[in-house]
């Protein structure tokens, strides 16, 4: 079957031709014959001119550098001795890089098509060499090795871009800087504020709100507390830990002037009290939008923007991290389904393949339902992802039929000019899966507006 990746997951590299002494990674995606050991492995290729693939016999992967030459060594049956060899050339414009076969029993592919002898790998590229995975990455300068930021990350990651956010966030957790953490649905925004959270060491609790849920009205109770109920709002629940703000580019106006107010002056009052209580909180906010885009188009208070980004991180979405695949694949199938489960390498280069919308969430329930479904065998076969993912294509979870929904959302995007947390509050649904939705019809709001 041919595969086309989408040039997007590809350009990672791209800008960075060009930009002064060029670096880069090799990077170990993983085989799903040996159950991904040493997935997520990363060489520097400085001052290395050829990488020499072959077998070894034995459970570990083995590296050697000799001279400019690094050798790799897999311990699978499918690598022949001598296998494989990547020439890496430095030109006027950066690295280049050539991937040549050197006669291997079964082969060597680039996205999953064999090459005849010769070809050109581009950074960003999967290439297979006897059903194991591999990336060549360009990166800016000479980098840390990504073991650095594990602690960061419970499954860590090899992507130079996300290497160099999750550094940035370890040097800040111990702060009390605020941090926007933007990216798509599932890019694993919470999981990194919780993260942050565990390693600031504040002391109080991680509360997480999700304030574009709530009506205008509801707001003040939430964020202040209630004197009535006797009830804290957040910011006391949260006080000297950490406050997640979810989807802030989906708070109203009304409720941006609330929360820059509380922030500003540090303290609240319970709805129903006039006495302030002081709070002392970290913020942390995820949002799906570009807020600075919606700062210029004046639809998000500047002051805010500023109070809260302190540090402003895009985490990439799994599609331009697919070196990470093994890692995450190996991580979620163990921790769902113990050893016990396998998955086919027809089925590996499927999910290498997958452009993953919903990301890491979307990988995470893939594997949990494929591996309940793996047959009386025990592995997750080609077969079994493709119907999983075709499943999927038919609608979102709702008793709806599709074509109701889908009259119902464009219609309220009309209605509201293309306001996504209105159409939210309309039809009585969490602002997130309004745009599970808006993704999953290609439907675009700024039509609407
Ligand atoms: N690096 C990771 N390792 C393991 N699991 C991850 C990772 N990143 C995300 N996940 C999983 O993916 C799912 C989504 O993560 P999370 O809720 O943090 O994403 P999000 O970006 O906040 O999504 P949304 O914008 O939809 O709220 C969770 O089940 C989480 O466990």
């Amino acid at each position: 079957m041919d595969v086309t990746i989408p040039e997007e997951t590809l350009s990672d590299d791209a800008p960075l031709f060009g930009r002064g002494p060029a670096h880069a990674w090799l990077i170990f995606i993983g085989s799903s014959e040996n159950d991904f050991r040493d997935a997520g492995g990363v060489w520097s290729l400085d001052n290395v001119s050829k990488i020499r693939f072959g077998r070894v016999s034995g459970a570990d992967l083995q590296s050697e550098v000799e001279a400019d030459e690094l050798a790799i060594r897999i311990p699978l049956g499918w690598v022949s001795g001598r296998h494989a060899e990547v020439r890496i050339i430095k030109s006027g414009v950066g690295l280049e890089f050539d991937l040549c076969d050197l006669d291997s029993r079964n082969g060597t592919h680039i996205e999953r098509q064999a090459i005849p002898g010769m070809a050109r790998l581009l950074p960003g590229q999967v290439f297979e060499v006897g059903r194991s995975f591999w990336m060549i990455r360009e990166v800016t300068q000479q980098d840390l090795p990504p073991e650095h930021v594990r602690v960061l990350d419970p499954s860590g990651t090899s992507n130079p871009a996300l290497c160099g956010i999750q550094r940035t966030l370890l040097r800040l957790a111990p702060s009390d800087v605020p941090l926007l953490l933007h990216g798509e649905t599932g890019t694993g925004k919470e999981i990194t504020a919780r993260s942050v959270h565990k390693l600031s060491e504040r002391p109080g609790a991680f509360v997480a709100a999700n304030l574009a849920a709530l009506s205008d009205d509801r707001i003040d109770s939430i964020l202040f507390g209630s004197a009535d109920e006797d009830r804290p709002g957040i910011f006391e629940q949260a006080d000297r830990g950490t406050l997640f703000f979810d989807e802030l580019g989906e708070l109203s106006p009304a409720a941006q002037t609330k929360l820059h107010a509380a922030l500003a002056e540090g303290r609240v009052m319970r709805v129903g009290e006039d006495q302030p209580r002081k709070f002392d909180v970290r913020v942390i906010c995820s949002t799906l939008h570009d807020i600075r885009a919606l700062v210029e188009a004046g639809k998000f208070r500047p002051d805010l923007y500023s109070r809260l980004a302190g540090f402003h991180a895009t985490l990439p979405p799994l599609r331009r991290r697919r070196e990470d695949l093994g890692v995450l694949t190996k991580v979620v199938y163990r921790s769902r389904a113990g050893a016990e489960v396998k998955i086919a390498t027809r089925a590996f280069r499927r999910i290498l393949s997958h452009s993953w919308p919903f990301n890491v969430r979307e990988l995470h329930q893939t594997l949990a339902t494929a591996s309940i479904l793996a047959g009386t065998n025990g592995e997750i076969s080609r077969d079994l992802l493709d119907d999983i993912l075709a499943s999927r294509r038919d609608m979102p979870q709702s008793p709806e039929s599709v074509s109701e929904l889908r009259a119902k959302l464009v219609s309220e995007l009309a209605k509201t000019g293309g306001d996504t947390a209105e159409v939210a509050r309309a039809l009585q649904r969490e602002p997130k899966e309004i745009h599970r939705w808006i993704e999953r019809f290609e439907i675009e709001p700024d039509a609407y507006r």
